[in-house]
Formats: C-alpha cells, structure tokens, sequence
C-alpha cells in the first residue's frame, strides 16, 4: 500500500453523511473492504448526525479510532463511553466555530480531541488560523484536568506552514489530504511533515 510505503502512522477515513456536512462519501462496507490492505490503525472521522446510531458498525467494520462531532451528539458523554466500550478509541472533534468549553465535562472519557482547522465537508481548503488559540487552550486545559496524554489532532489545510504552527500550539496529530495526495512523491510529503 502506497501510504504504508511513505510511512504514515494512520489512515484518516472521512465519512460524510450529506447532513451533518453538505458532501456524502461512503460507509461501513467501504471501511470493511479496504481493512484487509493494511495494519495501519484506521482513524475515523465521523461527520454524520447521531453517531451513536452507527458507531458499532464502525467499529466492526475495523476503526481503531472513532471520532465524533460534539456538534453533532445529543449525548456526547454516552457515545464517547460507547465508543469506548466497544473498544476503539474515542475521539471528539470540534469545528472551528465551536468553543473548546463544549468539552469541558467530557474530559475523562476521550482519548483524542480533533479540532477542524476548515470548516468539514470538504478537502483542499485554506486552513483558518484562529484555530491556533483553541490548540493552545486545549493543551492548557489537557494539563490542567491530568490528560496529557490525550493527543490533539488537527484537521483541514495542513502543510508543511501550518504544520508546524499547530505543533507549536500543542497538535500532535496531522491529518493532511491535499499535502499528501497531490504531492509527487507521498514518501516526501509524509517525512516533511514529520519534521516538524
Ligand atoms: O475532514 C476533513 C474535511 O471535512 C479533512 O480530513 C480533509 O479532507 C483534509 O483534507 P485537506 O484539507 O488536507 O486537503
Ligand atoms: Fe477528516
């Protein structure tokens, strides 16, 4: 598998639903087909509305990680315990107008907070830089409630630039779409962002 090749650590799967986001991938069965091509820990990204409802399917499909709006979730704390108990790792996003304070009390039951540096629903975007303040707020509030080792992921525009703005906000988790798949060379790609 190429990405294997250019050694990335994850593969980042964007399910969109056409409501939560004005854009419809795919599916479960999508996930299940290409689960047997690589080890690599499937990270996936559910823009989709009551995520609870589905969250299983994903998870037999073969996520590692399974990641949900806040946005999104009647019941944020009762599907990221799901989520949990399913035995993935639970994520939960925030898109960029959404306050870091809507996670406040679902702070022990995450293993990942991915914030949208675009607003979801499509690739190749221009990053928006008022992201980087949430990033430092939420490293801040990571250390203050004893879960430094919740990783911060950042998602939407990312560069080699805007890489290495976000890691120094606190994001140790780079998604990148564009920077990868339309570079010459996604071994090249991968290695410079792991630069930063
Ligand atoms: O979830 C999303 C968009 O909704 C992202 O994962 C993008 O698809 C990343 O693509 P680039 O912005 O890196 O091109
Ligand atoms: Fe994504």
């Amino acid at each position: 598998m190429r990405l294997e090749e250019a050694q990335a650590d994850w593969i980042h799967i964007d399910v969109m639903d056409g409501h939560f986001v004005p854009n419809l991938t795919f599916g479960p069965p999508v996930i299940s087909a290409i689960r047997s091509c690589t080890a690599l820990p499937f990270d996936v990204h559910l823009m989709i509305e009551n995520p609870e409802r589905e969250v299983a399917q994903y998870r037999e499909a073969g996520a590692d990680i399974l990641t949900v709006h806040a946005e999104a979730c009647r019941h944020l704390e009762r599907t990221l315990t799901q989520i949990r108990q399913l035995g993935a790792k639970a994520g939960v996003a925030l898109n960029p107008g959404t306050h870091e304070s809507s996670i406040e009390y679902v702070g022990d039951v995450i293993d990942l907070v991915l914030l949208m540096t675009v607003n979801p629903g499509f690739g190749g975007q221009t990053f928006l830089p008022q992201v980087l303040r949430k990033i430092e707020n939420v490293q801040k509030w990571l250390e203050k409630i004893g879960r430094t080792d919740v990783r911060i992921e950042v998602d939407g525009g990312i560069t080699g630039e805007t890489a290495k703005a976000c890691v120094a906000a606190g994001a140790s988790v780079l998604v990148a779409g564009s920077a990868i798949f339309r570079a010459p060379s996604f071994h090249a790609a991968v290695t410079d962002l792991r630069g930063f």
